[in-house]
């Protein structure tokens, strides 16, 4: 899938956007704070989510005058072409609307997929599982739409779980409806999560790739994950005790982590290099869009903030090979043109300036 328009208007430093893109890669070049993340932020909303900077509706409208923003584009999918908007008026709530009829995020993640690349993650491998687990949860959010309901429905009775256990509720059956969702959508989250790590895998296997294999295993902070819906529900009776001292949840999914190998070398991620480490988040970046690719039938939309300068010159042209055999529409930021130079006539570039104040957007 790709874009084929994306307009912004009063989104972060850009006013009035207007861009005309064909399915190639694009690169956007500018220095630095010009706006070139903001850009790919906007289009990081296609896909269903909070967008990459995980950002509240509110803070993306663009400061200091506009309370309001509008992200619009027409994308091209395997079953035709939609027009989509993302609105925020008055500092509510992000609204999505497809063809003009309000939608919901799950309508979206169902013509839309978009993975991503960007600074934060460089080091997804040395700290907190929280960061690892939120990157897993969207990968299997790329295959799996159900994903986000789970997530939401198990957060939800996971808070008013605690919140009885902070109160010290002894009372089992004030639990119990609580635990049963936990457990229905836990397990959900579980399975998903485990189905995408082995997605991935298979796309990793006989993947023409220039980038190291990532291999990911699902490990449980303390214990063994329950593997199903009733084993996380005895898990958690089970656990009440401990839990009343603990004053919240200490079985779950929301406990997980994963471990991240450099398969060839045997060695964790998190004690490899920078630059494997990065190596490894592009392999698994670049397996989890040949997988969307081959299961929809086309490539997701693939946003690298900022990869290009972190790799030499070989790595780079490989990159650019592997997003070009893929046929994907990556949006693509960099300093300088010179970044994407190996790629030639196969990408679009679009100058991306400070002009006081405002992002101005000059495609070249
Ligand atoms: N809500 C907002 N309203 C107005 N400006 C904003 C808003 N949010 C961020 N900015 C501004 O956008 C600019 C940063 O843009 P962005 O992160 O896209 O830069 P960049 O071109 O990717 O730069 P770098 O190369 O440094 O990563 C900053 O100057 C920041 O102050």
């Amino acid at each position: 899938m790709h874009l084929s328009r994306l307009s912004l208007s009063h989104f972060r430093s850009h006013k009035q956007v207007s861009l005309e893109v064909d399915a190639r890669p694009v690169a956007l070049f500018g220095p630095n704070g010009a706006g070139k993340t903001n850009l790919i932020e906007a289009v990081s909303l296609f896909s269903p989510g909070r967008g990459l900077r995980r950002a509240a509706a509110s803070d993306m409208a663009r400061r200091p005058e506009a309370l309001g923003w509008k992200v619009s584009g027409v994308l091209d999918g395997p079953d035709g072409a939609h027009e989509v908007d993302f609105l925020s008026e008055g500092g509510a709530a992000q609204v999505v609307r497809i063809d003009d009829k309000p939608a919901s995020q799950v309508a979206t993640g169902k013509i839309a997929r978009a993975v991503w690349l960007v600074p934060a993650m460089d080091r997804l491998w040395i700290e907190g599982a929280e960061g690892r687990r939120r990157f897993l949860d969207r990968l299997a959010l790329s295959f799996f739409p159900d994903h986000a309901q789970a997530a939401l429905d198990y957060e939800k009775s996971m808070r008013e779980r605690n919140r009885l256990l902070k109160d010290q509720v002894r009372d089992g059956h004030w639990y119990l409806a609580l635990e049963a969702q936990m457990g229905r959508s836990g397990a959900v989250l579980h399975a998903n999560r485990l189905r995408t790590l082995a997605r991935l895998a298979r796309a990793q296997e006989g993947a023409q790739t220039a980038f190291p294999v990532a291999e990911l295993t699902l490990t449980q902070g303390e214990g063994e994950m329950p593997a199903d819906e009733a084993a996380l529900v005895g898990a958690l009776a089970e656990s009440r005790g401990r839990d009343l001292q603990a004053g919240r949840s200490l079985v779950g999914p929301h406990r997980a982590d994963m471990l991240g190998v450099f398969a060839a070398k045997g060695v964790p991620a998190s004690d490899c290099s920078t630059g494997e480490q990065k190596a490894l988040l592009i392999s698994l970046i670049l397996a989890n869009a040949r997988a969307l690719a081959e299961d929809e039938g086309a490539p997701p939309l693939v946003l690298l903030d900022e990869v290009a300068a972190h790799l030499d010159a070989g790595r780079r042209a490989a990159l650019y090979d592997e997003i070009s055999a893929l046929g994907a529409q990556a949006w693509m930021t960099g300093t300088g043109p010179e970044l994407f130079a190996e790629l030639g006539a196969r990408a679009q570039r679009i100058e991306v300036r400070d002009e006081a104040g405002v992002s101005a957007v000059v495609p070249l």
